[in-house]
């Protein structure tokens, strides 16, 4: 008997999947959050261009509200494109009858520069806004609810305490990429600043929606505006981080990454644990490739760049071999990291020149590469390292070594 937090998201399509409601679920699922959507506009849209947009009637809208909180319980929701002013009343309208919080996100245009909302919209945003719990404007809303320019850091505060106080709504400006991903947030009077880490991406498709979308998830989880702000910040520098380069123009971003990225890291670990397996179970070829008392280790690389290896490595006592330390994630590097890194292989084993391998290269069954470009058994700074594709692929060339 699961159950999970709902939050809502009001929002229009994006038939290229990168933004609005497609965003908005991918965020909140990923952030375990059951989501509910109130679609307000259907566009056909890519990462290039939106070509046609349907406004759907607001009698529809009011009916998904009214369907939905028939049968569920919402305290959160968060708003995306709003296409006219009709379907800003009929939000406006709902969200009062039903009391939802709402994380107000003014979305006016799409990264790849067309306009998603009519002019006359401004004006009933900035009403809405007056009854949200946070609004989250990026530069060029910011400036078109305010009048201002914004061209530095201090110019992104200096809007957000203006709107803080001229609204009397919370707000986090979003400096966005030209200001090096620099946000000013004004909560309850409380001055907050989140800076961005530093990633040269246009692949920028649906961020802004997955910030939105990520503080709507952490308040349905009972999260503070303030580290809902703040845990958000990370999930959209993630989703940004590892953006996809898909379609020609602007690439989404991919906030299913964050648990994607934890499951390749449980992966890792696996794999890991049946090598130390086979290892154990074949001491024989440990002692072809390891000297008395000298050290081993393997590591694994994952798509996402995290790097897992054993604390202690594995070391040879004349007839045995110990297991040293458990498996560690992005701990430190080591010679196998560095393989891994040459030869953008997965996984990899280090050992020693020992005698056996020297014969073997000598009589040429055995090939070493310096550099690390042509072979999979690549010699770095004095030491053997083996590399592969897959665990399956080391473990079959691990069992060649004991011929
Ligand atoms: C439907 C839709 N909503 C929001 C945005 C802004 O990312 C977009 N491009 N498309």
């Amino acid at each position: 008997m699961s159950t999970r937090p709902v939050a809502m998201t009001i929002a229009g399509s994006d038939s290229g999947g990168g933004a609005g409601i497609q965003a908005d679920l991918k965020t909140f699922t990923s952030l375990g959050v059951f989501g509910v959507t109130v679609i307000t506009a259907l566009t056909s849209q890519n990462t290039r261009k939106v070509a046609k947009i349907i406004e759907l009637p607001p009698d529809f809208i009011e009916s998904q509200f009214d369907v939905i909180m028939e049968d569920f319980q919402v305290k959160y929701a968060k708003t995306g494109m709003l296409a006219s002013s009709k379907v800003v009343e009929a939000v406006e309208k709902k969200v009062s009858q039903y009391r939802i919080n709402l994380v107000l996100d003014p979305v006016m245009i799409s990264k790849s520069g067309f306009p998603l909302v009519s002019e006359d919209t401004v004006r009933e945003i900035m009403r809405l806004a007056r009854k949200s719990m946070l609004i989250t404007p990026n530069k060029f809303e910011a400036e078109k609810l305010t009048g201002f320019r914004i061209r530095t850091n201090e110019d992104v505060k200096t809007t957000a305490l203006y709107l803080h106080k001229n609204l009397g709504v919370n707000v986090v400006v979003k400096g966005g990429k030209t200001l090096g991903g620099y946000d000013f947030a004004v909560i309850e009077g409380e001055e907050l600043e989140l800076k961005g880490d530093l990633i040269n991406t246009e692949n920028l498709h649906g961020s802004g929606d997955v910030f939105s979308a990520a503080i709507t998830a952490f308040l349905s989880r009972g999260m503070k505006l303030k580290d809902a702000l703040i845990q958000a910040k990370k999930v959209v520098s993630e989703a940004i981080k590892f953006s996809l380069s898909l379609g020609s123009g602007n690439g989404p971003v991919d906030p299913f990454s964050i648990i994607e990225r934890k499951s390749k890291i449980e992966e890792a670990r696996e794999n890991l644990e049946k090598l130390v397996e086979f290892i154990e179970k074949n001491p024989c070829i440990v002692k072809k490739v390891l000297s008395h008392e000298e050290k081993m280790n393997i590591g694994y690389v994952t798509e996402y760049g995290d790097f897992a290896t054993l604390a202690g490595g594995i070391v040879r006592y004349i007839d045995w071999i110990k297991v040293d330390g458990p498996i560690v994630v992005n701990w430190y590097t080591n010679l196998v990291a560095k393989a891994l890194k040459l030869t953008g292989k997965r996984v990899g084993v280090s050992f020693s020149l020992t005698n056996e391998l020297l014969n073997l290269v000598e009589t040429g069954s055995l090939k070493i590469s310096e550099s690390g470009i042509y072979g999979d058994l690549l010699m770095i700074d004095g030491k053997v390292v083996l590399v592969a594709e897959s665990l399956d692929e080391l473990i079959t060339k691990l069992e060649g070594l004991r011929k």
